[in-house]
């Protein structure tokens, strides 16, 4: 039988743990914002400080005592205005009864003030030393407490944290200037293949473009990794031994394509055999099945099919979970729905597939249709893609309307 989706993953995260973490200015971590996968924070951040400071106005306005303008509930109120106050500015005070302070929104409220009465609800008269409150405010409104969004003391952010935008703010408002993260993981790209030459050539008889490497190296960037594209190797077994040797020394990770079927010319697991450990190969999925896994010189090794479609099915399913656990990242996974099929679906399989699929909205509902032919070597059939349709080993063929599982890639 053949191996599960889930025992492989399991097998090849197994005792996978992120290399000690750097340390990153809030700056440099602003360079690599642009990248889908931002850094993760190795350790826990902890409140130096309430955030905000000080208790502050939510709004421009007049900062009151609420219980001086609870009669504006019956009739308009007016209070003698003591001064006029701006974000970044003290206010005067303490506020006595039967006076108002003007503020500013992120103004500081001023001692003995417990709300802030909206311009919109009060009238004065320009130069007029009085203002005239329409309306009555509860204590507390339009006032964000001293410490009401992170208080000091406590841990803000986990360790495992995304330093997404909102998070770099947080991190930037607490004054942490520099941050712990992990490494970004280094992944040599080797292709295998006697018939690959590089995209900017013309292929020769029996040639085609190395397409691979390109798409795996981006796929590998989108998981947050720093890919490096290696020459081709020839398909013979001392050249890809030394190949794939050569590649472990440079990188953390090993990720080959081609050569790991049952052809005459498929040296990848004979060659990792004499290098060091073949842990397992093939899996119970399609595309995808002759996925070869071990270690080169105790990195670790994934040997994805050649076939272009099933090397990013299969980096998808085994290669990006490594990369973000490498990256400190414990359990990821794409989110899942469960969608009924637009469309009848012929495809079958003993094996569990992973369709490309879109999920258009039909009559205010989504619904699975997948791209097109469905071919391994169909490249094409990743583009408009927005998920996987996840099929189990022998279901189908499918009729439109039946729910199934898709792997969303947003
Ligand atoms: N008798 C059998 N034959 C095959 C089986 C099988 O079970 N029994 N499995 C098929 C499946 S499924 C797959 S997937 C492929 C896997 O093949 P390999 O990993 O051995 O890859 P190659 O034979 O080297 O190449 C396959 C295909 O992909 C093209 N290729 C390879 N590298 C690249 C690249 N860098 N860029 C673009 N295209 C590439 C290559 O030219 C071949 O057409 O095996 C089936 N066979
Ligand atoms: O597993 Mo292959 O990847 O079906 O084409
Ligand atoms: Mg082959």
């Amino acid at each position: 039988m053949l191996m599960s989706v889930e025992e492989a993953q399991h097998r090849i995260l197994d005792g996978v743990v992120p290399p000690p973490p750097e340390s990153r200015s809030l700056s440099e971590l602003l360079q690599e914002a642009g990248r889908a996968w931002p850094r993760i924070l190795a350790a826990p951040l902890v409140a130096e400080a309430d955030v905000p400071p000080f208790a502050n106005s939510s709004m421009d306005g007049f900062a009151v005592r609420a219980a001086d303008v609870a009669g504006a509930a019956v009739r308009p109120v007016t209070l003698r205005v003591i001064g006029r106050t701006g974000a970044g500015h003290l206010p005067p005070g303490p506020l006595e009864p039967g006076t108002a302070v003007q503020v500013m929104t992120g103004a500081p409220l001023p001692a003995g003030a417990d709300a802030v009465v909206p311009v919109e609800w009060t009238r004065m008269q320009a130069g007029a030393a009085t203002v005239t409150i329409l309306q009555p405010v509860r204590a507390g409104s339009h006032v964000r407490p001293r410490g009401q969004d992170m208080r000091q003391g406590s841990r803000v952010l986990e360790a495992g944290t995304r330093l997404d935008p909102p998070v770099l703010g947080i991190a930037a408002s607490l004054g942490a200037v520099r941050l712990p993260v992990y490494p970004r993981p280094r992944v040599a790209i080797v292709s295998t293949g006697d018939e690959l030459v590089d995209p900017g050539q013309i292929p020769g008889p029996g040639q085609i473009r190395n397409s691979n490497a390109y798409a795996l190296a981006a796929a590998v960037a989108q998981a947050g990794g720093e890919p490096r594209i290696l020459p081709p190797l020839p398909d013979r077994l001392p050249a890809i031994t030394a190949g794939l040797a050569e590649a472990a020394r440079s990188a953390a990770v090993v990720v080959s394509s081609g050569g790991v079927s049952v052809g005459d010319y498929d040296f990848v697991k004979p060659a990792l055999e004499q290098l060091g450990r073949l842990e397992f190969w093939r899996v119970n999925v399609k595309p995808g099945k002759p996925l070869a896994v071990g270690h080169v010189l105790d990195r670790p090794f994934l040997g994805l099919p050649g076939n272009p479609v099933s090397a990013l099915v299969t980096f998808e399913l085994f290669v990006r979970p490594l990369l973000l656990r490498l990256q400190g990242v414990q359990a990821w996974q794409r989110p899942r729905l469960q969608l009924p099929l637009g469309e009848d679906l012929e495809e079958t399989s003993g094996r569990r597939q992973f369709l490309r699929c879109r999920m258009p909205e039909r009559d205010g509902h989504r619904v699975v249709v997948l791209t097109g032919p469905q071919g391994s070597a169909i490249q094409t059939s990743w583009l408009g893609a927005e998920g996987l349709a996840d099929i189990p080993a022998g279901a189908g063929p499918l009729r439109a309307g039946t729910p199934v599982t898709v792997w969303w890639l947003r």
